[in-house]
């Protein structure tokens, strides 16, 4: 496949009349006059468009579209026990796997081709997303108020170890949820298969406060004392940390997955982004599930992200466009150990963006990226994944269907 006439992003500037070869799941080549040397014949007009290596969303419940709108204007604990608990006691894998289509045709259509989701009727999740073509990172969601889930957990991992875009995981849900013996028990699965470990950590003042109360240490201090962090976790949230919890997130190599939006809707708090960041700890973006968002948009958590810790600071300075971009992609890539990006030899995970809109204008060389991270509302024109084309001009194949089934389950889902 060769995408023409293209521009691209070198250090944040922008190169014009650029070629992309990809051969298989990688790029082959890049440059002006690259030639196509895959042999497929398919040829991608990339004139008036930017080639943008794979936004990853790094921590959602992707299914939980179906909740979008159910239960909003309401803060995390009494949200998740009144409202959304007692609706996921009534989902099925069917609903998980319209919820997850759903989800998938909103992140296609942002420039995300990787997510990081824990949830149930995860195998529901994995085969949806297989057949809409995005990468992901999945983990059956782990807590004690649900036996069966932790049965579940390793199964899971075992049936997907291997596969070419699902790579299996561990999600044990928060430390509020999940006893010690679970905690360790998903630790030790999770180092058994080499898999990663996602859990909500230190979301809420309330349930920072009444942990400590209750265990005489922070969440952080208290998953270091069992042994649990390392650089194989991705941790949702981190908003209500002390010095110490910085300091223990950053020595050992813990990705922080930062939901600006979901923090702000659910008035959680600001993470420490800034303190976090000068400590060395890997930041990430999520959107956590569009029911506490309720978009899945990775450039409304970059604006987001940006401008909120300027103002809380009273610091333009802080974050800028640069930054916030690599937390969406180069902090991603390493974290999840995903070999992504605008070059040679790279997997072939990448969006082309229409700069012929409003938003991107007036250009430079040098303004792509405020652009990207400021003002752009839009304008995915094709995503590509693992070479394979998901959307192109803006078309999904199957989008119409896709639409009208989820809006059936939702419905059926509200009258069981
Ligand atoms: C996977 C389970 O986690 C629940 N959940 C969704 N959003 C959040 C959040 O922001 N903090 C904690 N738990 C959350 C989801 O409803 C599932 O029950
Ligand atoms: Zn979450």
């Amino acid at each position: 496949m060769l995408i023409k006439d293209l521009s691209i992003m070198e250090d944040g500037r922008l190169l014009r009349d650029v070629n992309i070869a990809i051969d298989g799941s990688r790029i082959a080549g890049i440059g002006p006059g690259v030639a196509d040397e895959s042999g497929d014949g398919e040829v991608i007009d990339g004139s008036g468009k930017l080639a943008i290596p794979g936004l990853v969303n790094a921590h959602t419940h992707l299914a939980m579209t179906l909740f979008r709108g159910y239960a909003d204007d309401m803060e995390l604990l009494p949200w998740l026990s009144e409202k959304i608990w007692p609706l996921e006691a009534k989902l099925t894998a069917e609903d998980v796997r319209w919820g997850t289509k759903l989800g998938c045709l909103e992140m296609i259509r942002g420039g995300i081709t990787c997510y990081n989701d824990m949830y149930y009727f995860m195998d529901e999740t994995a085969r949806a997303t297989k057949e809409m073509g995005l990468r992901a990172f999945l983990s059956e969601v782990v807590f004690d108020m649900r036996p069966d889930q932790i049965e579940r957990a390793e199964p899971f991992v075992k049936r997907w170890k291997g596969d070419d875009l699902i790579v299996p995981a561990l999600g044990p849900h928060a430390v509020y949820t999940c006893s010690e013996e679970t905690l360790l028990k998903s630790k030790e699965i999770a180092e058994k298969h080499d898999v990663m470990l996602h859990i909500h950590l230190s979301e809420t003042r309330s349930e920072v406060e009444s942990f400590e109360k209750n265990c005489g240490k922070s969440p952080v201090e208290y998953l270091d004392s069992i042994g649990f962090l390392s650089d194989r976790v991705v941790a949702a949230h981190c908003v209500w940390l002390s010095e110490r919890d910085i300091s223990i997130i950053a020595e050992r190599g813990v990705t922080v997955a930062h939901c600006s939006i979901s923090n702000h809707k659910l008035a959680s708090g600001i993470a420490p982004l800034d303190r976090l960041a000068r400590t060395g700890a890997n930041i990430c973006l999520g959107t956590d599930g569009a029911s506490s968002n309720n978009s899945l948009n990775l450039f409304h958590e970059m604006k987001t992200t940006a401008i909120a810790q300027k103002c809380a600071h009273s610091r333009p300075d802080l974050f800028s466009a640069g930054e916030v971009w690599k937390m969406a992609t180069e902090n991603a890539y390493a974290a999840f150990g995903l070999d992504l990006g605008i070059r040679a030899g790279a997997l072939a995970d990448l969006a082309l963006i229409d700069l012929q809109k409003p938003w991107f204008f007036p250009l430079t060389d040098g303004n792509i990226l405020s652009h990207l991270v400021y003002s752009a509302q839009g304008g995915v024109d094709t995503t590509i994944v693992d070479g394979n084309v998901l959307m192109k001009g803006g078309v999904i194949p199957g989008e119409e269907a896709i639409l009208e089934r989820a809006q059936e389950q939702f419905l059926d889902l509200l009258a069981r």
